[in-house]
């Protein structure tokens, strides 16, 4: 365990006028720096949010410890587990910086003050953390000034599975999975019957042109959680109407997601490290929770470490590894599973020169967090409820969804 007081975090002067309320997802807030110091221009903070009827009482210096502790993990968690299996040029650095309490509470008053979606209500950023953290920002690049009708625009993609489950392990009952793919089947849970979306990320993993094409009209037409755009860094909801040249825009979009590898290899990583699938692993997650082999509490980060060498060393083969192995192999499907891609274009309409060169942009990928071993009851439970929802809208065969790889 580290102590706070062994790792140096930089110390900045931050004040909470130079930024500005970004966007949000279920555990972070991220802020915009839009002042002028040239050590955080193009640089985005990431804070960590908690209930919003927790208090804000001092955290204890074991807390702060800890704190300090998972921040270092969840750093090295992005760039020696997640690079190796996706590629290191797709996941962003990070720098660790000494939170003044007094800047996160005025982060916290801009961010009561902001257009924060309704749903993400229930939780503010935690005033009591110690560290902050920096990432490179994927949204507006800082730098000269955008000529009359320039805009930078961002792209983000929560892209989910890419693939149908193979398993043998996938019970007799369960084999719509096989043919429905997840999200598709999810749609049923999170919506009624006719409310869901028509977009089926196995289109937008297919690497066709027509089918990305028509995975991206869908998401345009239902984006949910997993399509946002940002307009010179400011999400925005109508952006048909808001960045120019949408159409043509959006036929960049998929040719750049064409021309760049990330997507079939996230697909196939995705893939391969969920070969048992929830339903074969669970039973391994409970034999190894019984035998001792896993403890209770969360992976060290020595252990995500040996389980991606461990993974690599297989070279292909997916079977013969021990029931920790696929446990931690499965959590690190859920976390590619999760991630968002983003895509920034930082001159829209661009001055490519050949008809139909890409734009230049910049690719990577955001939310690299480990998940949590304590989820693994509740990924079994969401399994089955997925299913028994999709079973109860659609009971005859005859009328699942038919998702193709
Ligand atoms: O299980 P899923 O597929 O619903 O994914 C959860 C996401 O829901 P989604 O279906 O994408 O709307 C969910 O997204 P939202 O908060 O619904 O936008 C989170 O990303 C959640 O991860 P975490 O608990 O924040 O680490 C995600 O949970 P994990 O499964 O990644 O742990
Ligand atoms: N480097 C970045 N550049 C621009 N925006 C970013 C960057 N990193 C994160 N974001 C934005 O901040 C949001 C929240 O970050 P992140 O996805 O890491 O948080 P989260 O709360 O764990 O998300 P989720 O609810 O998906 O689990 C992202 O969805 C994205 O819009």
């Amino acid at each position: 365990m580290y102590h706070s007081d062994e790792v140096p975090l930089e110390a900045l002067p931050l004040d909470a006028r130079d930024w500005r309320y970004s966007c949000e997802g279920n555990l972070k807030m991220a802020f915009a720096y839009c002042g002028v110091d040239a050590r955080l221009r193009g640089w985005l903070l990431l804070l960590d949010k908690c209930s919003a009827d927790a208090g804000s009482l001092p955290a204890a210096a074991a807390a702060h410890d800890a704190e300090l502790q998972q921040k270092l993990d969840a750093a090295q968690f992005a760039a020696r587990v997640v690079g190796p299996l996706i590629g290191s040029r797709y996941v962003l650095p990070r720098r660790l910086v000494r939170a003044p309490a007094r800047f996160l509470e005025q982060l916290s008053g801009a961010a009561a003050a902001a257009h924060r979606p309704a749903h993400r209500a229930s939780k503010q950023i935690d005033v009591g953390r110690q560290c902050l953290v920096l990432v490179p920002s994927m949204l507006a690049r800082a730098g000269p000034a955008h000529g009359p009708g320039v805009h930078s625009v961002t792209v983000e993609l929560k892209t989910k599975w890419g693939f149908l489950p193979r398993s043998a392990l996938i019970a007799p009952e369960n084999r719509v999975r096989r043919q429905t793919c997840r999200y598709c089947m999810h749609q049923s849970l999170k919506h009624d019957p006719r409310g869901g979306s028509a977009f089926c990320p196995l289109d937008l993993f297919s690497g066709s042109p027509e089918r990305v094409a028509h995975a991206l009209d869908c998401l345009e037409r239902s984006p949910q959680n997993n399509l946002r755009v940002f307009v010179d860094g400011v999400a925005v909801d109508d952006f048909g109407a808001r960045v120019p040249r949408w159409c043509d825009f959006r036929r960049a979009l998929r040719d750049i997601l064409l021309a760049d590898g990330l997507l079939p290899r996230l697909a196939r990583v995705q893939q391969r490290l969920d070969a048992l699938d929830i339903e074969g692993v669970y039973p391994a997650y409970r034999r190894a929770l019984a035998s001792g082999a896993l403890a209770a509490e969360e992976p060290a980060i020595a252990d995500w470490l040996q389980a991606v060498e461990q993974f690599q060393r297989r070279d292909g083969s997916d079977g013969g590894s021990s029931d920790k192995q696929a446990v931690l192999e499965f959590l690190l499907s859920t976390v590619l599973k999760d991630i968002s891609v983003m895509i920034a274009v930082g001159h829209w309409p661009s001055e490519a020169s050949a008809p139909g060169a890409l734009p230049e942009y910049r690719i990577a990928v955001v939310d690299t967090e480990p998940k949590k071993l304590a989820k693994m009851p509740a990924y079994h439970k969401l399994n089955q409820d997925i299913v028994a929802k999709y079973l109860e809208y659609h009971p005859d065969p005859a009328q699942w969804k038919v998702c193709h790889e």
